[in-house]
């Protein structure tokens, strides 16, 4: 690995009020630009860096040193990186891992997406807790206010999620379930825990129809994650809904939230997002507590659910957020946050088992 020089020089975080953050900029020499979001994840770079939910944003780690297990070729959660730009404290140019094959910076530099390091991660991570919704611009000058207001005017007419889901159908092998997912974004282990499960899969593209869905014939559907603002897709509401409600079907994270649209609720911004791998929430229903991964920056309104069809079954412990819904009839569940894991415990996969479960038991009743 050829891994030093590999910085093109200065670089500069521009964000709408006019702060202007220094650091060393490695990757791309274009802009990155985006919303600035905080992930505080003390492992999980590579896996954060290919989530698809982060098209469109550019990620503070919290955690002071980021690339120094390298990049492999088996942690990607997509085939390529997807998000904005990364702030880094310290970037590592010697990585160390026996699965290690590339550098953070190597591989910022083959996918074009700027990393600043150096950057006083803590300042504006803080920055990020206290404002919310903070939009800011990489690249190798100082950015005027203007400039920067005229990129958050490009970014808002960017479609996150037509940029990041698959543009055709593609089809795994397994001998169990036939299930179809709905890629708004898909991370590969949301895919790699249904094939784990000896499901077969068919992962197809977000604007899929209902007809083309029940053509497929599937055992159940899955909504996957994916980036941006859920409302922003209330137009297919009423397509999908056709379809949870003929099949067994699990939200998890944007696809969670789609659920509660397509019931008539509300999302709106968490004050500043839930990004990490610590994230308590507890099952209603037990009282068990787990620690799971998280990345969202948008909730379901808890106020504006009808409660006589979803009924609320997981809470964020820390703010009391929604965490996970159910159908009171159908067989339709979702989760705000990640069963899949990656980054992150794997403590809640047993949603997937459930789901299995939904589909052996509801699947048959349901298609009578
Ligand atoms: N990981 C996800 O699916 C994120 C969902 C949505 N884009 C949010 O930020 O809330």
């Amino acid at each position: 690995m050829n891994l030093y020089n590999k910085s093109y020089g200065p670089g500069y975080l521009t964000l709408e009020d006019g702060q202007v953050f220094t650091g060393t900029l490695y990757g791309a020499p274009m802009a990155g630009f985006g919303e600035v979001v905080f992930q505080t994840g003390m492992t999980g770079y590579q896996e954060v860096m290919t989530d698809p939910s982060f098209a469109g944003q550019i990620v503070t780690f919290t955690y002071p040193l980021i690339g120094n297990y390298g990049i492999n070729d088996v942690d990607n959660e997509a085939l390529r990186p997807a998000l904005a730009g990364m702030l880094v404290s310290e970037l590592c140019e010697q990585p160390s891992h026996y699965r290690g094959k590339y550098s953070l910076a190597d591989i910022a530099e083959h996918y074009s997406f700027p990393i600043l390091a150096g950057v006083d991660t803590r300042t504006i991570t803080k920055l990020v807790r206290s404002e919310g919704d903070v939009f800011g611009v990489i690249a190798d000058c100082p950015l005027t206010v203007e400039q920067v207001a005229g990129f958050r005017t490009k970014h808002r007419k960017k479609s996150l999620v037509a940029n990041v889901s698959r543009p055709q159908t593609e089809r795994f092998s397994g001998n169990g379930e036939h299930v179809v997912v709905l890629d708004l974004g898909m991370k590969q282990s949301i895919l790699d825990a249904l094939l784990a499960r000896g499901c077969r899969v068919t992962v197809v593209p977000f604007d899929t129809t209902f007809a083309q869905l029940e053509a497929l014939q599937p055992d159940g559907l899955v909504l996957t994650n994916g980036p941006g603002d859920p409302a922003d897709l209330r137009n297919y509401c009423s397509e999908w809904r056709k379809a949870v409600e003929r099949f067994p079907t699990l939200g998890i994270c944007l696809g969670h939230q789609m659920i509660a649209l397509m019931y008539g609720a509300q999302t709106g911004r968490l004050a500043y997002g839930h990004r990490g791998s610590n994230h308590p929430v507890k099952e209603l229903n037990s009282g068990k507590v787990y620690i799971t991964s998280q990345n969202h920056g948008y909730v379901v309104k808890e106020e504006t659910l009808d409660k006589r069809q979803l009924t609320v079954t997981y809470r964020n412990v820390n703010d009391g957020t929604v965490e996970g819904l159910r159908h009171l009839e159908l067989p339709i569940m979702s989760v705000q946050f990640h069963p899949e894991a990656h980054p992150g415990p794997s403590d809640t996969s047993f949603i997937f088992d459930q789901f299995l479960q939904m589909m052996r038991i509801m699947g048959a009743k349901h298609y009578a």
